[in-house]
Parts: structure tokens; C-alpha cells; sequence
């Protein structure tokens, strides 16, 4: 089982120093709860055999002494103990989520965001319990049960065989009840994290709920699902209602057994009162570190698998990552050459992007076009190394991608992926993010090129309005020029907009188009679209048909050229002209 545990090595050696303190507060706490009994013992021999009223104040003393130098110890190592492995969590939480912020996107592609976020809490929380709780418990119950037993075996070895042959079984009680406990707390979780999730949809998706009249259906399902939690909740609240009186029962035998056989010896003048008195008092401090050793075992059986499942995220290497040499290099600023040199391209098996040969020259600007699912995200995710094309397939001024730092490509690259996402914070720093010095004024402007910033304005708190959940909506539009102003705040050498305008109108395209040929002017554009409208003010275009390039050209040669391009013209003209006369 250590062997398992090895991923943990290096978080506590970190904290080694602290987990020596801790030990040594286990020992000295032990040390003194092992006096008190003798102290008891002591005084109430002395209270027997009527000593003076002195003798009995001086045990009085002695015990509180001990008493309060048990709480100190105790205290220390709670908090020590306690405290190393929070920080070892603290530790763990920031190396988890560094690692799964290099991941590329497919990662959360192929891993479910639930999943992810589970190994993040709730395998987090026992990695936790196993190097405290568990740790600090099971450190007390051997140093305790060590030190006890021999003071018990000198004390009497018959009694100490009658009165310890019940707690194993208190101990495995409790391991295969918790164990049970802990299936059935597990399936409750789900459960609940099932009801959350069915309610957090209903809640997000109220406009379609209602619009399909599926209020009473949903209210229905939800009741369903809730009935199915009570359910298991008190399947759960039966199993605990039972384990404790078990508990009482075995360990009220321990006692028994102790109180008669212990009872004899003092009547055979083998024990004296104040003997039986101490033995007594070992046994009831004995019963909750046995109580603790099955629940312990728990811990570290349920700790030791999330360590594992921990450490698989954590040896998670990210599939697109700088070579060790290009890593820390830095090459000149990069002007914007895009070049896709025999570039295929597959998902798995499937060939998604075939035999493409494709320069942007800095400076100019490109608009891909092409039916839905032919490709065209994919390659320009291309450039970012979102996803990796093969070695030397992608070329940025001539240099192979991979040459480049991943830092230093994407600083040069303004990106506006077809999904905006926005965070739930003011509108400033959505805009702003990843440039943190970027003035009010840079932001401003960012905006005002976006064609956002009246909208902004207009909004109570202007730039420090909240989006998302806890501030406004912003209608599809705004998301997507909040996210153009974003891209634009980083003064790219190279833009991208992968289907950005979609959700803006004509007019509003028009005018974003004209400050983006005034603020691209020398730098490399890249805007995917199903509009002619968009496309056409491209220096060049190219159609992307089931992942191969069909056409490339201007507006007026695609035109002439009489192929896709050109029927998609005409559609548009036609659906225009429809629009107009309606
Ligand atoms: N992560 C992925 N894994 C497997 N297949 C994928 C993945 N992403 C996209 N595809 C597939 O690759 C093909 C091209 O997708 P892509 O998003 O590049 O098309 P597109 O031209 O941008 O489409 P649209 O115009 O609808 O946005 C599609 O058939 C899609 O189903």
C-alpha cells in the first residue's frame, strides 16, 4: 500500500519538518494520558486507605497538571498535523490546476468536466483525511495502545487478554460498516449531483422549458429524482442508526468482561481498588483509537485510490508543449507569414483537412469559406497550436510552428474562437484579459473598434458591469464584440476570427470590418464566414470543400471562377433581395 502513497513523497518531504513536530506532539500527548490512570489509581488508593486531606489535594494537583499538558499536546498536534496536511492539499490543488491549464483542448474534449472536477474536490478532500485525520489517529492509537499495554499486562495478563478480545471485532465492525457507509454516501452524491445538475439546466434553460410548456414534465422528472434521493438517504440513515448501538453493544462486553474479571482479582487481593480503577480508565481511553483504527482503515483505503486517480492528472503531460530547447528561446517578432505546407489533418481516423498547400503573406488578409463541417475551425486552430498539425506542415514566417514558444506564438496571435465565452467578471476584464497593464483607455479603444463601446457605455456601470451569472446578459452580438476587443487589446501581429460576426447584423459587420482593415493594416487576418458580405473584403479568399482547398482567389476571380463561391453569391444576393421586398 506505501507504494502507492509514493506520489505523495515529495509533498511530505516538503513538509517533513512539521510531520517530526507533529510525532513528537503525538508522543508527548500519549506519554501523558498514559500517567493519568496511574494517577487516579494512585488517589484512589490513597482516598482508601484514608490517607490525610494533603495527600489527596497533591494527587488533585498532579492530575490537573497532566491533564493540561495532555490538552497542550493534543492541541499541537491537532494543529500541526492538521495544518501540514492542509497545506499539502494547498499544494496539491495549485499543482493540479497548473497542470490542467496546459492541457489543450482536446483533453476537455475527451474528459468529462464532472470527472475532472470531482478528482479536484472530492479525491482532493480524502488525499486530506488520509494525511491528517487518518495520520494523526492512527499515530495515537499505536503510540497509545504501545505505551498502555504494558502498564495493562504488568497491571494483570489475564485481564488484559479477556478485556482486549472484544475490540478487534469493535474495529472490524466499524471498517466494513464505514465501507458500506461509504458505498451508499457515495451513490447519494451522485445522486445529488444529479438533482443539481437537472435543476441548474432547468434554471439556464427556463426560456425553452417554457416555450415547450414542459413545466409540469420537468417538475415531474425533478420530483422522480428527488424521491430517489430520499430514498437512498434513508437507506444511509438506517445503516448509521445501526452502527452505534453495535458499537455500544461490543464495546459494553469489553467493559463487562474487564469489570468482572478485574472484580475478581481485587477480591483475591490481586489488584488493589485504585489498580482496578487505572485498568478501568486504560480501557474506556483505549476504546475510541479502536473505534478510530476501522474508521482509519477507511480512510486510508479511500485516500490511497484518490491519490491515484490524483496522480494520474498530475502525470498528465500536455499533448502540445514546447520542446525543451525551444522552450526558453526567443526569436524575432514574428510579422505574421503563414504558410500550410502539404498539411493533412486527422481527428483520431478520420482525415478532416487533405493536401493543403496555403500562404497568407504578413500583412494581407485571408477569409476561408466553405459548407459547415468542412474544416475550417480546425485549421485556423491550427495556428495557436490548439490542435498540432504534423512537423513542418505549418509554417509561421517561415520558420516550422514548433520552433516557436507556445508563449511567444500566442502572444502574437489575437484569437476569436467561434464559441465566445466570457467570464463572470466586469466587462473591463473580460476585455483585458491576458494584458494586464492595459490601461482604461487601451481597453476603450479596443472596444470602440469592436463596435461595442456605446453599448458599454450605455450599461449603468459602463466598463465595470458584470456578465454572466452574477451581473447582465449580453445577447449573442455583444458576447461576440466583447471577444473581437478583446483579441484586438492584444495588438496582434496576427488576428483570427473564427466565425466571429455570425451573430451581428449587416451594418454592424460593415462597420466592424472597416475599423478592422484600419487596425489590422500590416498584420495577417484571418475571419472565417458563411457570408459573402464578410468575405469580400478580404484580399484574398479561399473555399474549403470536405477539407480540401477548391478555390482561392479575390472576390471578383471566385466570382468569375463560377464555382462554390459563386453560387453561395448568388443565394445570399437572392435571400437579400427576398428580405428586402418582405
Ligand atoms: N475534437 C474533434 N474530434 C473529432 N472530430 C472533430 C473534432 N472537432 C471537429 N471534428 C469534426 O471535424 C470536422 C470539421 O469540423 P470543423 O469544426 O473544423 O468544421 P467547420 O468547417 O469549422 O464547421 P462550421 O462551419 O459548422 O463551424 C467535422 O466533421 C467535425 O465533426
Amino acid at each position: 500500500m506505501l507504494d502507492r502513497l509514493k506520489p505523495l513523497r515529495p509533498y511530505l518531504k516538503r513538509y517533513r519538518a512539521s510531520l517530526a513536530w507533529g510525532g513528537l506532539s503525538v508522543v508527548l500527548y500519549n506519554c501523558s494520558k498514559i500517567v493519568m490512570p496511574l494517577l487516579i489509581g494512585r488517589a484512589i488508593d490513597h482516598i482508601s486507605r484514608h490517607v490525610g486531606e494533603r495527600d489527596v489535594a497533591h494527587d488533585a494537583v498532579w492530575l490537573l497538571v497532566v491533564a493540561v499538558a495532555a490538552a497542550i499536546f493534543l492541541y499541537l498536534t491537532r494543529w500541526i498535523i492538521i495544518g501540514a496536511s492542509r497545506e499539502i492539499e494547498f499544494d496539491l490543488r495549485n499543482d493540479l490546476f497548473a497542470n490542467l491549464e496546459r492541457q489543450p483542448p482536446a483533453f476537455y474534449h475527451e474528459h468529462r468536466t464532472g470527472d475532472i472536477m470531482a478528482r479536484t474536490t472530492n479525491d482532493l478532500n480524502a488525499v486530506r483525511q488520509l494525511l491528517g485525520p487518518a495520520i494523526m489517529y492512527s499515530a495515537n492509537t499505536v503510540v497509545f495502545t504501545l505505551a498502555a499495554l504494558p502498564f495493562m499486562i504488568r497491571m494483570s495478563p489475564r485481564l488484559t487478554i479477556f478485556a482486549f478480545l472484544p475490540l478487534p471485532a469493535a474495529s472490524l465492525l466499524v471498517q466494513t460498516m464505514g465501507r458500506r457507509i461509504h458505498r451508499r454516501f457515495e451513490r447519494i452524491q451522485a445522486m445529488f449531483s444529479d438533482i443539481s445538475a437537472q435543476a441548474q439546466e432547468n434554471f439556464s434553460g427556463a426560456r425553452l422549458v417554457r416555450a415547450f410548456a414542459q413545466e409540469e414534465a420537468e417538475v415531474a422528472r425533478f420530483e422522480t429524482a428527488n424521491q430517489e434521493y430520499i430514498r437512498r438517504s434513508l437507506m444511509l440513515v438506517r445503516l448509521m442508526a445501526m452502527l452505534w448501538p453495535t458499537l455500544e453493544f461490543v464495546l459494553g462486553i469489553s467493559l463487562v468482561a474487564t469489570l468482572f474479571f478485574g472484580g475478581r482479582e481485587v477480591v483475591q487481593h490481586r489488584l488493589s481498588v485504585g489498580q482496578f480503577t487505572a485498568y478501568m480508565v486504560y480501557m474506556v481511553q483505549l476504546i475510541w483509537p479502536m473505534i478510530a483504527l476501522g474508521w482509519v482503515v477507511n480512510l486510508f483505503q479511500r485516500g490511497t485510490a484518490s491519490v491515484e486517480r490524483i496522480d494520474q492528472l498530475l502525470r498528465q503531460k500536455p499533448a502540445i508543449w514546447d520542446e525543451p530547447a525551444v522552450e526558453n528561446t526567443v526569436l524575432p517578432e514574428i510579422r505574421g507569414d503563414i504558410e500550410f505546407r502539404g498539411l493533412t489533418f486527422r481527428y483520431g481516423a478520420a482525415e478532416i483537412l487533405r493536401d493543403i498547400d496555403l500562404t497568407i503573406p504578413a500583412g494581407t488578409s485571408l477569409a476561408i469559406v466553405g459548407p459547415t463541417g468542412s474544416g475550417k475551425s480546425t485549421l485556423v486552430n491550427l495556428v495557436p497550436r490548439l490542435l498540432d498539425a504534423e512537423a513542418g506542415m505549418v509554417l509561421i514566417d517561415g520558420r516550422p510552428i514548433r520552433e516557436w514558444s507556445l508563449a511567444q506564438l500566442r502572444e502574437g496571435i489575437g484569437f476569436v474562437p467561434q464559441e465566445t465565452f466570457l467570464f463572470s467578471t466586469s466587462i473591463r476584464d473580460n476585455i483585458s484579459f491576458g494584458v494586464r497593464e492595459a490601461t482604461p483607455a487601451q481597453v476603450r479603444e479596443a472596444a470602440v473598434s469592436a463596435h461595442i463601446a456605446t453599448e458599454i457605455e450605455e450599461f449603468p456601470a459602463g466598463f465595470d458591469t458584470l456578465v454572466g451569472e452574477r451581473g447582465i446578459t449580453l445577447s449573442g452580438g455583444q458576447k461576440q464584440r466583447t471577444s473581437i476587443a478583446r483579441a484586438l487589446l492584444r495588438n496582434p501581429r496576427i488576428l483570427i476570427l473564427d466565425d466571429a460576426l455570425a451573430s451581428v447584423d449587416t451594418y454592424t459587420e460593415e462597420r466592424i470590418l472597416l475599423a478592422l482593415r484600419e487596425q489590422m493594416k500590416g498584420r495577417t487576418t484571418i475571419f472565417i464566414s458563411h457570408r459573402v458580405s464578410t468575405a469580400q473584403s478580404a484580399d484574398r479568399i479561399a473555399v474549403l470543400v470536405d477539407g480540401r482547398i477548391v478555390e482561392t482567389g479575390t472576390h471578383e476571380e471566385l466570382l468569375s471562377a463560377g464555382g462554390y463561391y459563386r453560387g453561395l453569391y448568388q443565394k445570399q444576393q437572392l435571400e437579400e433581395e427576398i428580405a428586402v421586398v418582405a
